[in-house]
């Protein structure tokens, strides 16, 4: 297909919508045409990012300045809780556009239990019944026909991607999966708050979310639904002092008869043939340094010590296919594009 996508990014001075305009400069197809900011609308991006100066791009503008019927896609990158009323309003003067959601606003199919845990009313129950979630190695025939995907979390995308296949081959126990995370400090996102100052978050690493992230419903919703069973999970995020990247470490009791290899192989066999998703050799260790910049995830299984039990490590940056770059990897999947446009990039290393 060479047809042109006229493409709105909205929160792009955030940190996201940073990343999503650099991998959407460079894809073939898409022409960047608004982009959006609230604080900082008004200026040209290369005032707000630095390394964005002297590229061909809009001056940021608000949500209201923004014709939706301009625009065939909008790569959305809100904050969550602003994202279903924007939907709502794309959607009433323009139904035909695409709307890619980097939030949390769609992802969780029920909306009181949405309500729940991000502790706001849903703002658009009718649509959320259109969303497609946006994993995108484990469902492309939802996506290529949906006007709204839900770009999942950053550590739903690693744990999901980790996690679904020994789940649905039956290799692990489904009620014995902990799952201790590690973040770079972008996850927070680019608005000041004083526990990401370098002086107080630089020199060590701070568990928070400890027994009720958010993550965690994200995360049992799609492992019930991919192993037709239900799931649930325990997840402990920690801040570490870098700027990006996510290293999760599962922790699984295997199911009755099955091996480590057995493990290895069921992941080896399902992602053979992604180009984003790399199952690592016995030995090899996946480390957030080797897909800092790549819209790679890395995994390697290893065994236990303690009996019965196995280790599955994802790293991914979160940045890329913990958001902006999976959410391009769906607009392509979206608009029938080479699944990999845009997206070629090798991970920046060291
Ligand atoms: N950071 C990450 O690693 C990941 C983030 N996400 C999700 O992506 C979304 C964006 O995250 P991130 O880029 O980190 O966030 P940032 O805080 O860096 O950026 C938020 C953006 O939204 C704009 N904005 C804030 N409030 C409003 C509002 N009320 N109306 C309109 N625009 C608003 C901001 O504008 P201004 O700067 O002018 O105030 C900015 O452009 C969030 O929903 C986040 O949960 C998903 C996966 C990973
Ligand atoms: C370091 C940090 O705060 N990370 C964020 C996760 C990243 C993210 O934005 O995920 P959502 O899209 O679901 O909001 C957090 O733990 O809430």
């Amino acid at each position: 297909m060479s047809k042109t996508i006229k493409t709105a990014i909205l929160g792009a001075s955030g940190y996201t919508g940073a990343d999503a305009m650099r991998l959407a400069l460079r894809h073939p197809h898409l022409e960047i045409v608004a982009l959006t900011a609230n604080t900082h609308a008004g200026k040209p991006v290369g005032d707000v990012f630095e390394h964005l100066r002297g590229l061909d791009l809009p001056d940021l503008v608000t949500l209201d300045d923004v014709d939706w019927t301009a625009v065939d896609l909008v790569i959305c990158a809100l904050p969550h809780g602003t994202t279903q009323a924007t939907t709502k309003a794309i959607r009433a003067t323009n139904p035909d556009c695409v709307v890619v959601d980097m939030s949390a606003d769609f992802r969780l199919r029920d909306v009181d239990t949405y309500a729940q845990w991000y502790g706001i009313p849903h703002g658009a129950p009718e649509l959320q019944g259109e969303a497609a979630y946006g994993l995108s190695e484990h469902n492309r025939d939802g996506i290529a026909g949906a006007k709204i995907v839900a770009c999942p979390g950053c550590f739903p995308t690693a744990a999901l991607t980790a996690l679904i296949p020994p789940l649905a081959n039956g290799h692990v126990q489904p009620d014995d999966i902990i799952i201790d995370a590690k973040t770079g400090m972008s996850g927070a996102g680019r608005g000041l708050k004083q526990g990401m100052l370098f002086s107080e978050a630089g020199e060590g690493t701070s568990p928070y979310g400890i027994g009720h992230h958010r993550h965690m419903p994200e995360i049992e919703q799609e492992l019930s639904k991919a192993s037709g069973q239900a799931i649930t999970v325990g997840f402990t995020p920690h801040l570490v002092p870098m700027a990006r990247g996510e290293l999760l470490t599962c922790h699984v009791r295997l199911a009755d008869n099955v091996s480590i290899d057995d493990v290895r192989t069921g992941l080896v066999e399902r992602y053979a043939d992604e180009p984003f998703v790399l199952v690592l050799e016995e030995g090899q260790i996946p480390k957030t340094q080797n897909v800092r910049g790549s819209n790679m995830v890395h995994i390697g299984v290893f065994k236990d010590r303690l009996a019965g039990r196995a280790i599955i490590i994802a790293a991914l940056d979160n940045l890329v296919k913990g958001s902006a770059g999976q959410a391009l990897q769906n607009v392509n999947i979206a608009f029938g594009f080479e699944e990999t446009l845009g997206l070629e990039q090798i991970a920046l290393f060291p």
